[in-house]
């Protein structure tokens, strides 16, 4: 494979900002999102935040299981709350992990007039620990307009005019809690995937490590934890809109084994009422203003991606269908008929 990668590179965001160093800052990330799809994300100017949010996480995770329990995802048809250990499924096998989601707030309420895809833009349920939600709402904004100003530059990296990417933006974002127990070697924290509800995603992991990404050889190339960093990654919704020239990549988290790891991806999201046409010209307009010197620009714009699939009226529905197929019992739950939908084209594709 030529263009395969063993390593993921870093990005200083600091370069990005700096006249004098910018231009060359704007080509390796090109280069990062061409050729590998992640990168480390350095000098932020975030690090202090994501030291006093990790310093909060074994507390919240040890709070009584009826502290936890009360905000139960079950109770949330935006799949919003918390997920205890077990019930969570990737790629047909369960998670070794325990987390709580949450998205931006503010959302309005959904009615039987809305899409049934708004439903996704939903309250969040907080544990009743004090200064969870001061947290979780000073998080949000911090890395929503980091997020923001980074997606500018990749836009540019790109050739493209800054705020090329503004129009796609969604109105929600979603953070994630993230908790790996010590677990039987080999023990699938998370299993393989692409991130799926948007742009980008910016993790945060703690110093323990088994954050993985696959190369276009099969191999899986380690993310060791680098302090202060965040791990950016393209989310399929980027994907789609660029028709695959930045391509999402897969990733997994492989469970510790002596310690317990905790980890904060932030998901940057994408319009929910995107159709399917609208990505496909989208992709078609981006993808002819991005310099043909890459041989990434002349790939085709029917990229195998579920949010490309005529299955799905729209982005929001192909998101929603990815909830509900990775939270079974709160998909089951709240939209039954989609559900089994779901479950039956699944069977079918045998996937
Ligand atoms: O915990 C991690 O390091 C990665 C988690 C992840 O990939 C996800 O939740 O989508
Ligand atoms: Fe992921």
């Amino acid at each position: 494979m030529s263009n395969t990668f063993s390593s993921v590179p870093t990005i200083d965001f600091s370069r990005l900002q700096n006249r004098e160093t910018r231009d060359e800052a704007l080509s390796q990330l090109r280069e990062a999102i061409f050729v590998v799809g992640f990168m480390y994300l350095t000098n932020t100017g975030l690090e202090d935040l994501i030291k006093k949010a990790h310093a909060r996480l074994p507390e919240l995770f040890e709070a009584p299981e009826n502290v936890k329990e009360a905000c139960n995802m079950i109770n949330s048809p935006a799949f919003l709350g918390y997920t205890r250990l077990g019930a969570e499924t990737t790629a047909s096998k369960t998670d070794f992990r325990e987390q709580f989601d949450f998205a931006t707030p503010g959302m309005k309420q959904w009615t039987e007039q809305d899409p049934i895809w708004d439903r996704l833009e939903g309250n969040n349920q907080y544990p009743d620990i004090p200064g969870v939600q001061d947290l979780v709402e000073e998080y949000m904004s911090s890395v929503s307009r980091l997020a923001e100003t980074f997606i500018r530059y990749v836009a540019e990296s790109l050739g493209l005019a800054p705020t090329t990417f503004d129009e796609f933006a969604g109105r929600m974002d979603r953070l994630k809690f993230v908790k790996y127990p010590p677990s039987p070697p080999n023990s699938q924290g998370v299993g393989p995937h692409k991130d799926s509800s948007g742009f980008f995603t910016f993790l945060s992991q703690d110093n323990i490590g088994g954050l993985q990404v696959l190369n276009n050889a099969g191999q899986w190339i380690d993310v060791p934890p680098v302090e202060g960093s965040l791990v950016v990654n393209i989310q399929q919704g980027f994907e789609a809109l660029t028709g695959g020239v930045c391509a999402a990549t897969t990733h997994r988290v492989i469970a510790p084994v002596a310690q317990t790891r905790y980890s904060i991806p932030y998901f940057r999201g994408i319009r929910k009422d995107l159709t399917l046409n609208q990505l496909k010209h989208s992709a078609a307009h981006i993808t002819s203003r991005i310099p043909t010197i890459d041989h990434r620009a002349k790939q085709a714009v029917d990229v195998p991606s579920e949010f490309l699939s005529p299955l799905y009226s729209c982005f929001g529905e192909a998101h929603l269908r990815n909830r509900i197929m990775s939270h079974p019992d709160v998909g089951q739950k709240w939209y039954p008929e989609l559900y089994a939908r779901f479950l039956k084209q699944k069977i079918e594709q045998g996937a």
